[in-house]
Order: C-alpha cells, then structure tokens, then sequence
C-alpha cells in the first residue's frame, strides 16, 4: 500500500485512536492470557501424572491457594485457575473488540462525513465529469472495504505479530530443537498463503467487476422500464441479464474450486507441521529431554502459531485491496474544492450585467462562445435566443459560475464588480435560476418549492405557485401541497415539473432571474399565462429569458440571437421582424394563426400592465 493510502487511513483514526489502542492493548492482553493456559496445564500434568515438584513461583501459588507438596489435591485449583484466565482472556476479548467497534465506526462514520462535505464542495464541472455511478461506488463499496480492513485488518495484524513472537519465544524456552523443526514449516506455510492469494486477487477483481456490470444492468433496466416496454424489450432484458449473472455465478464457483484447493493443500502442509511437530516431541519424551507437560504445551503452542500464519495471505490480500479502494476514495478526497478569492465581496446586485468580450470553450473541446460583448440593463427583461447548442446556456452557467471563466477568456461583471471576485454563495444566493429540465426533490411539493426560503409560510409557497400557474394543479391532487413527487410518489408532467421549479426559484425572491428554456414543456397559452404572472410580480428584478420559442421572447426590452456561439443579431423584437436575419426566419416559421392571435392579445394586454408592480412580500 502507498504511503499516501496510510496517510489517508491516519487522517480518519485521529478522532477514534484512544479506542484502537486501547482494542490493541486489551487484544495483547487476551493474547498473553491464551498464551497462560498451556502453562498450567504443563504444571498440572506434570505435578498430578508426572509426580514432579511443581515449577511455580512462590508467589503464584500463594494467590491461585494452590498447597505444596499436595498435587492431586491441587487438582480443582489448576481448574480454577484456568476458568479464572478463560474468564479474564474473555474479558479483554469482549473490550478489544468493543474498542475496535467503537473505534472503526467512528472512523468510517468521520471519512464518509468528510466525503459528502467535500463531494457537496466540489465545482460544478468536476461533478459533470464524472460519472454519477462510480462516485456513488467509491463512497459506498469503496469505504466498506476500508471500513473492513479498518475494523478486522489492521488490529490482526498487530496481535498476529504479538502472538507470533510470543508463542515462537515460549516455544524456544521449551525445547530449541522442536522449535526450530517446528519454524522450517513456518516459511513454507506462509509463502504459499501469500503467494496463493497475491494469484486469487485477480480473480476477486474479476468477480467484482461482474457485480457491477451485474447492478447496471439493473439499474438501467429499472430506469428504462418506459422503454423496455414500450418497445417489447422484456425477453431481451432478462437474456442479457441472464448472461451476466451466469457469467458472475461461475467466477464464484471458478472461485470456490481454487479457495477449496487451497484450504485443502494448506491443511496438508499443516497437518504434515503438526505430524512432525508430535513425532519429534514423542522421540524428545521418551528421550527424558521433555516431560508430558511440556510436550502438550508445546503442541498447542504451536497450533495457535500456525493459525495466524495460515491467514498471513488473506490480510496481505486484503491489505492491496483496502490499498486500491483508498486510492480510489483519495482521488476525489484530493479534488479541489471551489473555493472563493481571499477578498471576495458581497456587493449590490442590482446593477447592469456586463458580459465582455467571452470567448470560452470546454476543456478540449472548439470554442463554444466566442467574442461575446453585451449588457443587460438592471431590471430590463432581457431575451436571448439560439438554436441548439449555440451556447445559451454556457453563458448562463459562467454567470452563475457554475463554470469558471479563466481571465484570459473576457470577464463578466455585475454592478461594475467582477464576478470573479464575489462570493460564489452570495452571487448564487442572487441569482435564481430555472433549468430546461429542472430536478425535483423526492420530497413534497411545499417542501420543494419552500428548498429555497426555508422559513417561508405555506401562503407564501401558494403565492409563488400562484405566479407559476401551478397551485391549481397542486390542489387538484389528492394530497395537495403535501404530495410527494418522484420515485416514491407522484409523477409530475414536464409542464407541471417546470412550473413548481419557477415557484420555487420566485421563492428565493432574487434580483436576478434566469429562465433558462423554462417554459419548453407547458402549451403556448400556459406560457402567456405564466409570462403574464410573471410580469404583474417580478417588480424590479433583471429578468433573463431564454427559449426557442418567439412568443416567450418578444415582450423582451432587449433580444440577443446567438448563432454558433457568436452574437448574430440584437434589437427589440419590432426592430428584428424588420430585418432579414435568423429572428425574422424563425418568427414566419413558428407565427401560426393561433400564435398571431394569442400575441395580439397578449400586446393589448401589455399596454394595460403596470411593469413595476413589485412581488407583494405575503
Ligand atoms: N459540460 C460540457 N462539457 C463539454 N461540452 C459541453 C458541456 N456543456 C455543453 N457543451 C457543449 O457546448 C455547446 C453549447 O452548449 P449549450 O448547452 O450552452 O447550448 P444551448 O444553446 O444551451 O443548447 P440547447 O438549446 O440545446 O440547450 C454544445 O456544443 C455542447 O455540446
């Protein structure tokens, strides 16, 4: 594992290290008493079969009440006293492993606290280029197998080398010529341990890999069902998943047969140690170089050596596997977070927005806005019109910063300030924004249109969904503002999912609104419905419309048509039908009767309204 990995495992154990010393402290202790049992079975052997004098110190016979010279007599004591070291070696066990509990839930519970920190810290373009699914890995799989090595690894590892020495030292106190028979297996054993699963690795990535494909074919299938359906795609679906999780059962099997050979061969080898290990201990015996007491200690001495060296592979295993989820979790723990300048200001944002001279593409990609020179007037409603792809909503999303534009690519300012240096919480706090195709929370309706004012009553939530002509469509449902939207509750159409989402955007009451393609999914008559809301209520508030549709735009003070990501024409609308360009073409296209008639009413409308009603504060 690379150092960085145990750095990052470090950083997360400093809050819950008391409770891992203390597991480490209490698991040497377990270890030490397991270590005492064979000893007080030596003695007794020994003292009761063997008629030897007992080798204790003094001391410990005098607190075990053990009587000299008595060793039958003696013989419930030596009971007592290996009850009395099972109770105290189940003792430490129980608060070692508390300890660890304790310890490794605090540890994983801190990392992934500070990963969703960082994750909801992270810009905007990180989050867009990756993929949602693998960040979701690395924060649930990823962390268990961390939280795994965590909480069974890296304490085993430390006991295991305790008991290793410990058992080797007792041992070679005992009888060097058994011990060394004993330890010329030990390398065998553990090479072939690491060895075997340094190999099987691959195979467990393998079976990995198949269960991810496995859930995303899933998971897609589930989020295509309309699809699936719609076109009679059910046999093929279950054929393809079919084949995927055949192809996940056999590595499992493939994986069985190999771990099955290998426990099979590792008990051989084992069991040869054991062999060799009891023959030289029954020669050394009959030789008087050993007494039964000892030779039984040293039998079980040596299992309880085996054991850990046995599993020597599966903790370096699962050490390189811990290693490869840590870098994993690292790569997004060492993204940069968005991060203000150091003199970041929270201005006035009531003033003009400048765009100048934005020339600006995506990481590798050809430009997508180029030398775009404008402003918005403060509380002019302003429209901005393009075909797809021409670059509307990157402007937005650089205004937003939502992408950073590099200096060198044109500034944008507001009130005279750069953008640059004003606080991302603060420029985003006044700058309400509507997306083509807006997300809704599995929450309900009142909570999702109150995410951006979360004080606000009831009345107020009714009055933005009034605006958003959306409140009597709310009321129609059974449980009103109380429904519940998406997975778990009611699906909300296109329209309706926009209109709650321009509610909930009024709600934050911002001096800047963007309507970006926000009215694409409700009806023409809807549109001058919501538009003519909108009018009565915005007040003040600099208002940016973006849409492809003419009847959305044209009440506009100003019209900006972006072609290519270039600016290719800007006027009022009375000014652009009255010249050939890209406006007037898409204007004949869309006018159909019913357009003509319903702007005509709209215009009559708009010579009656009083544009600088502010938005009553209910
Ligand atoms: N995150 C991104 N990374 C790379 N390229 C992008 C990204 N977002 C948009 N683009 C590209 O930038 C260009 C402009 O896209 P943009 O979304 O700004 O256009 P638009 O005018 O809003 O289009 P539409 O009306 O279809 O929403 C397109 O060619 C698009 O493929």
């Amino acid at each position: 594992m690379k150092k960085k990995g145990f750095g990052v495992i470090w950083r997360f154990l400093k809050g819950s290290v008391w409770f891992f010393i203390t597991a480490l402290l209490f698991a040497m202790l377990n270890t030490a008493f397991n270590a005492v049992t064979p000893q007080i079975i030596r003695i007794a052997v020994d003292s009761v079969i063997g008629s030897r004098p007992m080798d204790l110190p003094e001391w410990l016979g005098r607190i075990f009440l053990i009587p000299k010279g008595s060793p039958a007599q003696s013989l419930p004591l030596f009971a007592a006293a290996i009850l009395l070291v099972a109770v105290l070696s189940g003792i430490c066990n129980y608060i070692s492993r508390m300890g660890v509990a304790k310890g490794s839930e605090a540890f994983v519970k801190s990392l992934r606290d500070q990963l969703f920190g960082h994750i909801q810290r992270l810009p905007y373009a990180w989050h867009n280029q990756h993929q949602t699914g693998e960040i979701i890995q690395r924060c649930t799989s990823d962390v268990d197998v961390i939280r795994n090595f965590v909480s069974n690894q890296l304490l085993e590892v430390f006991r295991t080398t305790f008991l290793v020495i410990l058992s080797i030292s007792i041992m070679f106190s005992m009888n060097v010529k058994i011990s060394l028979i004993a330890l010329t297996f030990i390398p065998l054993v553990a090479a072939y341990s690491v060895i075997f699963y340094s190999k099987i690795a691959k195979r467990f990535r393998l079976a990995d890999e198949a269960e991810g494909v496995l859930s995303s074919t899933v998971q897609e299938n589930l989020t295509g069902v309309r699809v699936v359906r719609a076109f009679g795609r059910e046999r093929y679906e279950i054929d393809r998943f079919d084949e995927h999780n055949n192809r996940f059962a056999n590595l499992w099997i493939r994986l069985g047969r190999l771990l099955s050979t290998y426990w099979g061969i590792g008990d051989l080898i084992t069991g040869l140690q054991i062999l060799t290990v009891i023959f030289v201990g029954v020669l050394e015996s009959v030789n008087g170089n050993l007494t039964l007491g000892e030779f039984l200690a040293f039998v079980s001495y040596n299992s309880t050596l085996i054991w850990p060296v046995r599993g020597l592979g599966r903790i370096l295993s699962e050490m390189s596997k811990a290693g490869v989820s840590i870098d994993r979790v690292s790569y997004i723990l060492d993204a940069e977070e968005e991060k203000d300048d150091p003199d970041a200001v929270e201005p006035p944002m009531n003033g003009d927005i400048a765009f100048h001279h934005i020339n600006y593409s995506y990481e590798g990609q050809k430009p997508v806005l180029k030398d775009i020179d404008f402003t918005i007037p403060s509380g002019s409603t302003f429209a901005i019109l393009g075909g797809t792809g021409s670059g509307k909503s990157t402007l937005m999303h650089l205004l937003d910063r939502l992408y950073e534009l590099p200096p060198e690519c044109g500034s944008i300012t507001i009130g005279g300030v750069d953008i640059a240096k004003i606080k991302a919480s603060w420029l985003r706090e006044n700058i309400g924004m509507v997306l083509q195709e807006p997300f809704l929370f599995s929450r309900t309706i009142e909570e999702n249109i109150r995410a951006t004012r979360p004080g606000a009553s009831l009345e107020e939530v009714r009055h933005a969904a009034r605006i958003a002509c959306v409140d009597d469509a709310v009321d129609d449902f059974a449980n009103g503002y109380d429904t519940i939207v998406g997975e778990r509750g009611v699906t909300l159409s296109g329209g309706q999912k926009q209109r709650v989402a321009i509610a909930r955007m009024l709600m934050q009451k911002a001096p800047i609104m963007v309507f970006d393609d926000s009215l694409s999914a409700v009806d023409s008559e809807t549109d001058a419905q919501i538009r003519a809301a909108l009018k009565e209520n915005l007040g003040k508030a600099t208002v940016i419309l973006i849409s492809h549709r003419i009847t959305t735009l044209m009440q506009a003070d100003r019209i900006l048509v972006l072609d290519d990501g270039a600016i290719a024409e800007f006027g009022t609308h009375e000014e652009l039908i009255h010249h050939d360009g890209i406006y007037k073409s898409i204007y004949d296209i869309q006018m159909s009767s019913d357009d003509r008639s319903l702007l005509e009413k709209e215009e009559s409308e708009w010579v009656m309204m009083n544009r600088n009603t502010a938005m009553p504060s209910t």
